[in-house]
């Protein structure tokens, strides 16, 4: 699907000859030749445990920086920014959920929630009234609004992995990249949860990129693809 105003041209995400080895590894992690989300696209990607899908997720995030190639976010070539203008970049343009939530404990959820409009003037305009963009948001992913008054570490983890959900859509980012981020939900809240994120980001024509082990989730993207079929260095057993 691509969002209305855009073209497939105007990739979210585009990788060529990309290479990142952790330091002291024998091989790359990631080795991956061409790779492209198209704007507007809700990519499902899959792979087995340590095949370097968190890796990838941190590259495409400007967490971590490449060794080589190119890679282009939005327009943006990463590999040519310093870490700095990275974590910038990402504020304003990348709604990012972690694998281990990266939640603040003692801020409240609403606090967390609103994080990114702190750290973003962008974000915090595209947000609005961020009071009332944490509670729709909080609504959607029925999180009580007792609970958002709360410290982040006295809530379970499912609560958690809600609050970061939240957190990453506030402010419309153009991108979203989620790592696992139904692992803690039960069934139905998982439904829910794609509901919202999916429901998110297409109304905000934003690009999705989705990693789980939940192949039953895989349904509902536009595509699925298995990091073994891109990614060099992966076995094809996924
Ligand atoms: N901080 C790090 N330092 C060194 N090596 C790392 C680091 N993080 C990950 N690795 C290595 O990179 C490889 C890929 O790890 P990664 O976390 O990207 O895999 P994954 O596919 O996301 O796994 P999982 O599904 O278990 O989350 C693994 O061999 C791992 O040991």
């Amino acid at each position: 699907m691509v969002a209305a105003g855009r073209t497939v041209s105007d990739a979210a995400v585009a990788l060529r000859g990309l290479r990142f080895g952790w330091p002291g590894a024998a091989q790359a992690c990631v080795d991956i030749a061409d790779f492209t989300l198209a704007a507007g696209e809700r990519l499902f990607l899959h792979g087995p445990s340590g095949s370097g899908k968190t890796t990838l997720l941190s590259l495409i995030g400007g967490v971590l920086r490449a060794d080589a190639g190119s890679l282009r976010v939005l327009g943006t070539d990463l590999v040519a920014l310093s870490g700095p203008r990275r974590d910038r970049f990402r504020a304003d343009h990348i709604g990012f959920i972690f694998q281990q939530f990266n939640l603040i404990p003692y801020l409240s959820a609403a606090d967390n929630i609103a994080l990114p409009c702190r750290f973003s003037p962008l974000r915090a305009q595209r947000a609005g009234d961020i009071g009332a963009a944490v509670a729709r948001l909080a609504g959607h992913l029925d999180l009580p609004v007792d609970l958002l008054a709360r410290p982040a570490a006295e809530l379970s983890v499912g609560q958690q992995q809600r609050v970061a959900a939240a957190r990453a859509l506030i402010g419309a980012p153009a991108l979203v990249v989620a790592d696992e981020p139904t692992s803690a939900l039960d069934a139905a809240r998982q439904d829910a949860f794609l509901d919202l994120l999916l429901g998110e980001c297409a109304a905000a024509g934003a690009s999705l990129l989705f990693v789980s082990h939940d192949l039953r989730l895989a349904g509902r993207f536009d595509r699925c693809v298995a990091l073994s079929n891109i990614n060099a260095t992966t076995e094809a057993t996924a």
